[in-house]
């Protein structure tokens, strides 16, 4: 069933995570749409990775609420929703030490399916990606954007619902960044919702349906986010995502 796009994948609520008594942020409301990208900027240890992994439900928050098919629930209630609808992609994504098919292959296999549909779903996402000729290569071997788009080829076999990718260009050459840009956009044109931690701002910009800082705890829009016109409007929940 195609999602309603005017309804959030997820929905948070006074999301709020602390370390050793100091509060790392308070947010309170985040809501993440299918086929829309949230590029998220902040300095350091702002706490970005921290909050992706919270909403991936990787990290437990101090506190919070999700909201989902209009029913809300305490954050660790709704943890086990955020991991089956959400992946969060690391900084420094780990592979196999096989071969590119094999990697993409994994979560399929964890999930039992049959290996000849396995087989035809991964052989059908290295074309979408473009990662065909490397099918047989053993991952490790491959380039870091190489390994960033066999990353992203992995989450997407899996179908998730949001894609969180912390710094998924640091350290590539401009070719390898514009094919990693290439890939989100059209993952999130297939309509998934997609969160992006980026200091490459440049690069990402043109993707962003909103920009948002997290500083000092609190995660507010930037002014300058680009409000691209899109089929789906941005609904006044997402703007809001930010005291
Ligand atoms: N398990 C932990 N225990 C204590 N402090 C932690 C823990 N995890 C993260 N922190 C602290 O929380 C802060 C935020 O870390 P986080 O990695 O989320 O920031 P970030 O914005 O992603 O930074 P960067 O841009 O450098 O990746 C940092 O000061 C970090 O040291």
């Amino acid at each position: 069933m195609t999602p309603e796009p005017n309804t959030p994948v997820l929905r948070f609520l006074d999301l709020h995570k602390s370390f050793d008594g100091r509060c790392l942020f308070r947010i309170p409301e985040l809501s993440i749409h299918p086929g829309t990208c949230l590029l998220l900027k902040g300095r350091n240890g702002a706490g970005k990775s921290t909050l992706m992994k919270i909403l991936a439900g990787l990290e437990a928050p101090d506190g919070g609420l999700v909201e989902s098919g209009g029913e809300r629930r305490p954050w660790h209630a709704a943890r086990q929703l955020c991991r089956s609808q959400a992946i969060y992609v690391h900084q420094q994504p780990y592979l196999f030490d096989r071969s590119v098919e094999a990697n993409v292959a994994y979560g399929l296999e964890q999930a039992g399916w049959p290996r000849r549909r396995i087989r035809a779903t991964v052989g059908e996402a290295l074309e979408w990606a473009g990662l065909s000729h490397l099918a047989g290569r053993n991952a490790r071997t491959l380039s870091g954007g190489e390994k960033q788009r066999v990353t992203l080829t992995r989450a997407r076999v899996l179908q998730p619902r949001l894609l969180l990718l912390d710094e998924p260009t640091a350290s590539m050459d401009q070719a390898a960044r514009d094919q990693t840009q290439a890939l989100v956009r059209r993952l999130r044109d297939e309509g998934m919702g997609i969160l992006i931690s980026s200091h490459e701002l440049q690069e990402m910009t043109p993707l962003a349906d909103l920009i948002l800082t997290l500083e000092e705890g609190r995660l507010r829009q930037e002014d300058d986010t680009p409000r691209r016109i899109r089929a789906v409007p941005l609904q006044p929940a997402m703007a809001t995502a930010l005291a």
